[in-house]
């Protein structure tokens, strides 16, 4: 089933073309993964999704993005609502200078629940949706920047999950973290995605190839071409998708 579907998009910066004419299924409850060579288009693409976009000056976006059948770009679309069911992770994570706790329900507070209760409750099941809790349990209350870089990327993915979103952007979300915290991420992946629909940008084969089930190649504000990840890395359909995988550019 499909989730998300991108139709002649067409993305400019001033007068320079960024994305041309990208059309892409995202289906639900699975991970698409975003690969392709340094500057060929892919962040741009992930901030197309959730509108992140709009914060920059002199973009022109053409074509439609439908998120369960409804255009995001349309003039009646609620972007707050949208932020909220499309949640982002950066490539640094970037925890508010707040509590743990504060990390998490500010979130939740700003869309209206006040009740403590309920917001201890929200809390704890996204810190365990990303597999944080048994690691913060007892330090709720302190700053999250004295978490280890792993477990504030795993914090910020609770930030998501808290305002309950449906899809989750993930922009190159282990790429300033150590092996075995990568490793963590990858295999909650692989929870979230029962819950979640996740669209990743990664710079590493690897890595795509063992978190995502469809992955779309990007190349200079293209994509070449897309398909269960599998199909890409054992029988690319085209000869540029085959050279990017083989490693002879990017
Ligand atoms: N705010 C901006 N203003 C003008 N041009 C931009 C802006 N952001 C990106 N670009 C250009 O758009 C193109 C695509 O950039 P983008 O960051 O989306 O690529 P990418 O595939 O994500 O690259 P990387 O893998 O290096 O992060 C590049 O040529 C880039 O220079």
């Amino acid at each position: 089933m499909t989730k998300i579907e991108v139709n002649h998009l067409n993305l400019y910066y001033g007068d320079f073309q960024a994305l041309i004419d990208i059309n892409i299924p995202i289906r639900k409850n699975k991970v698409t993964a975003l690969i392709g060579p340094s500057g060929c288009g892919k962040s741009t693409f992930l901030r197309t999704l959730n509108r992140m976009n709009d914060l920059i000056d002199n973009v022109r976006i053409e074509g439609e993005i439908l998120l369960d059948g409804i255009n995001i770009y349309s003039e009646k679309s609620d972007l707050i609502q949208l932020r909220k069911n499309v949640g982002m992770v950066f490539q640094k994570p970037n925890p508010f200078p707040k509590t743990v706790y504060e990390n998490i329900a500010y979130g939740p507070k700003i869309h209206g629940i006040k009740d403590k209760h309920k917001l201890d409750e929200i809390v704890e099941k996204s810190l365990r949706g990303a597999a944080l809790w048994e690691e913060v349990k007892n330090r709720l209350d302190k700053p999250a920047l004295g978490l280890s870089g792993g477990q504030q990327q795993r914090l910020c993915i609770a930030r998501c999950l808290a305002v309950e979103p449906d899809v989750l952007l993930m922009d190159e979300p282990t790429s300033a973290l150590d092996p075995i915290s990568t490793l963590k991420i990858e295999d909650l992946l692989e929870d979230l995605k029962k819950e979640y629909t996740i669209v990743i940008v990664t710079h590493n084969m690897q890595q795509a190839g063992r978190v995502s089930d469809y992955t779309s190649f990007f190349l200079n504000g293209e994509v070449v071409e897309t398909d269960l990840t599998d199909n890409i890395f054992s029988k690319p359909r085209d000869k540029r998708t085959e050279d990017y995988i083989t490693g002879r550019f990017g």
